[in-house]
C-alpha cells in the first residue's frame, strides 16, 4: 500500500488578457532548501527541456548560448528567492516584461513554458529536496508571473 500523499497543485491558472494579477515572491525557504547549486541545476534542466520543447524557436539555438541563458535565469531566481543580487550585478535591473518584449510570448507559449518547468522540478519533488510548501510557493510565483510576460495573441 502506498501511504505517501502529496498536496502539491501544479494546475495552471487561466490567462485573462489585460490582467496582470498580483505576484507573491517564492518563499526564501525554497532557495535555502535546494541551495544555489540546486537552483542552478534546476535552471539547467529547465533550459535543456526548453531546448527540446515546442517553444524552442524563441530561445537560443546554440547549446552554449542556452547554457548562458540558464545561468542568467538562475541568477534571477536566486535573487527573487532572497539570495544574492546576482542578476542585478550581471544583467542590470530585472524589468522582466521589457526583457521579454522582443520575443512573441503567446498564451500557448506560456503553457509550454510552465509544463517544461514542472518537468524540471520533478527531481526536487521526488527526492524531497524541498518542502511541499516551499515548492508550492515557487510554482505559484511562476504560475502568476508568467501571465505578465504574455505580449502576443496565439
Ligand atoms: C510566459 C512564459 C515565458 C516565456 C515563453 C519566456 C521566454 C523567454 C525568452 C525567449 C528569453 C530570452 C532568452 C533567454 O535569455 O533565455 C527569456 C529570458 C528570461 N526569462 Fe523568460 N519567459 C517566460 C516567462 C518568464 C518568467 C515568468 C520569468 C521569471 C519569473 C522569466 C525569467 C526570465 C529571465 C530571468 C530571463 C533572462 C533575461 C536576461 O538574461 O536578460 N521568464 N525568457
Amino acid at each position: 500500500m502506498n501511504f505517501s500523499s502529496s498536496s502539491l497543485d501544479f494546475s495552471i491558472l487561466p490567462y485573462q488578457e489585460g490582467v496582470n494579477p498580483p505576484v507573491t515572491k517564492p518563499n526564501p525557504g525554497f532557495l535555502t532548501d535546494i541551495g544555489e547549486e540546486g537552483m542552478r541545476a534546476l535552471l539547467d534542466r529547465f533550459y535543456m527541456g526548453l531546448f527540446e520543447s515546442p517553444i524552442k524557436d524563441i530561445f537560443p539555438s546554440d547549446r552554449e548560448e542556452m547554457k548562458k541563458a540558464a545561468q542568467h535565469s538562475a541568477d534571477f531566481f536566486i535573487q527573487i528567492c532572497g539570495g544574492p543580487a546576482y542578476f542585478n550585478q550581471n544583467r542590470g535591473a530585472p524589468q522582466m516584461r521589457g526583457r521579454h518584449a522582443p520575443f512573441p510570448i503567446t498564451p500557448t507559449a506560456r503553457l509550454h513554458w510552465l509544463v517544461t518547468f514542472e518537468e524540471a522540478l520533478k527531481p526536487i519533488i521526488e527526492q524531497k529536496l524541498s518542502s511541499e510548501e516551499n515548492i508550492q510557493s515557487f510554482w505559484n510565483y511562476i504560475n502568476v508571473f508568467s501571465q505578465w510576460m504574455i505580449n502576443t495573441r496565439d
